[in-house]
């Protein structure tokens, strides 16, 4: 059987990779970084080291690479030959990659090929079907018909500390985190003999309680405690921790998204702080030597309206809930300025030239004035 992934970044051979080899694929990279692309034809192995004393290396054998800008062709037809085609390029990336899918797509149309699913495992809820979205954009009307009855898109939530990697020999290796969880929506499976039989995969009817229970907790608690860590000064995510500002901040957005994901789902409250406690624990793992900035990583996506910080923060103010941390760190994701990050800057240079009501209208999408006016009043405060 074989995959074709595209994205042959951290979460790409650090965890989809890994998966995808334990139920048996060969796989092919797909990437636009010649270096990684040429390693991967070369070797056709490389190891994923485990941030976890005495834990034996998994080594991810029978993988090749091709560069998407390079060969196209070729990529396209081993989208219309795979078994099963993920994703890991981030959000932004995935409208740039929707044409080869859709032109794969079309070759297994005319080929008559056997039914497909293709898995976006990206930070963001709804990925799949975002990608989905891009790919149709591409098809001409009968195309399009004919791969809704074929080509499913469901969503997944993935989740795995990825850090910046060490200085290594090998460009292909990669360190993790010990811990991972993936969570596959089954309802959009084109392909259930395949994708669905995926082992340490979890499969559920609703991925909505999952992915917003991941994405408010994890996501939202690392992104304040970069955001207010960055702002105490602090680099690092282990600083953050360590820094009493910052772990009251991330404390107390734990606890505000915690309300609301009781509020929304019902989650049992010990089973919560028990989650919580678990990903504070992971967070806290000294060998992964995280960066505030790769968690911190283009403010202007985290600011978005379904995103990490946003979301929960205006479904909390419509159950007439206050979030006072969760503010907080909207203001400081605002303040945020990484030198080597395009977007904080963007948004540095717009809150130094306009009103500041105006830059977080643009930014988080937010039209309710008095939610705008008080992170206005929080970023005044600062
Ligand atoms: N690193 C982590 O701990 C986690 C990351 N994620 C998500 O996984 C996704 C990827 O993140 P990372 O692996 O950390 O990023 P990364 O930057 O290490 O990997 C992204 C890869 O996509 C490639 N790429 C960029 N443009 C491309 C294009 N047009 N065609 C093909 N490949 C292209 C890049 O060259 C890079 O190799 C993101 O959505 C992220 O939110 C999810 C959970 C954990
Ligand atoms: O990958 P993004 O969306 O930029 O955000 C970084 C986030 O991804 C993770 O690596 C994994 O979910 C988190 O550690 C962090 O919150």
């Amino acid at each position: 059987m074989r995959a074709v992934h595209f994205g042959a970044g951290n979460i790409g051979r650090g965890f989809v990779a890994e998966v995808l080899t334990e139920a048996g694929f060969s796989i092919t990279f797909v990437d636009i970084n010649a270096d990684v692309i040429q390693a991967l034809n070369e070797d056709g192995a490389y190891e994923i080291m485990y941030a976890e004393q005495g834990r034996p290396n998994f080594r991810v054998e029978n993988v090749d690479g091709l560069h998407s800008a390079e060969k196209p062709r070729e990529v396209e037809q081993a989208v219309a030959e795979a078994d099963i085609v993920t994703t890991a390029v981030g959000p932004n990336v995935l409208p740039h990659i929707a044409a080869h899918i859709a032109a794969g797509v079309e070759l297994r149309l005319e080929q008559s090929r056997p039914p497909l699913d293709i898995v976006a495992c990206e930070n963001m809820v709804g990925g799949s079907e975002a990608l989905k979205s891009h790919v149709q954009m591409h098809l001409n009307l009968e195309n399009k018909a004919a791969a809704e009855q074929v080509i499913g898109f469901p969503n997944a939530a993935v989740d795995r500390i990825v850090p910046p990697q060490p200085e290594k020999k090998n460009v292909l290796d990669v360190l993790v985190e010990p811990f991972f969880e993936w969570v596959i929506e089954t309802p959009d499976m084109k392909r259930k003999e395949t994708s669905g039989t995926l082992p340490n995969v979890t499969y559920v009817a609703e991925l909505l309680p999952f992915i917003q229970r991941k994405m408010f907790t994890v996501n939202t608690g690392h992104a304040a405690l970069a955001y207010a860590g960055a702002y105490h000064g602090e680099t690092t995510i282990m600083g953050a921790l360590e820094n009493s500002r910052s772990a009251a901040v991330f404390a107390g957005v734990l606890e505000e998204t915690g309300t609301l994901l009781q509020h929304l789902y019902d989650f049992d409250h010990d089973e919560l702080k028990t989650y919580h406690q678990k990903i504070r624990g992971r967070f806290q793992t000294p060998e992964l030597n995280d960066q505030i900035t790769r968690v911190g990583r283009q403010p202007m996506r985290k600011l978005g309206k379904e995103e990490r910080l946003i979301s929960p923060y205006v479904q909390l103010h419509e159950a007439g809930i206050e979030a006072p941390h969760l503010q907080r760190t909207i203001a400081y994701a605002l303040l945020y300025n990484d030198a080597e990050d395009e977007e904080s800057q963007l948004i540095t240079e717009r809150l130094h030239r306009e009103p500041a009501f105006e830059v977080i209208s643009a930014v988080t999408g937010l039209q309710d004035e008095v939610l705008l006016e008080k992170i206005q009043a929080e970023i005044e405060a600062l």
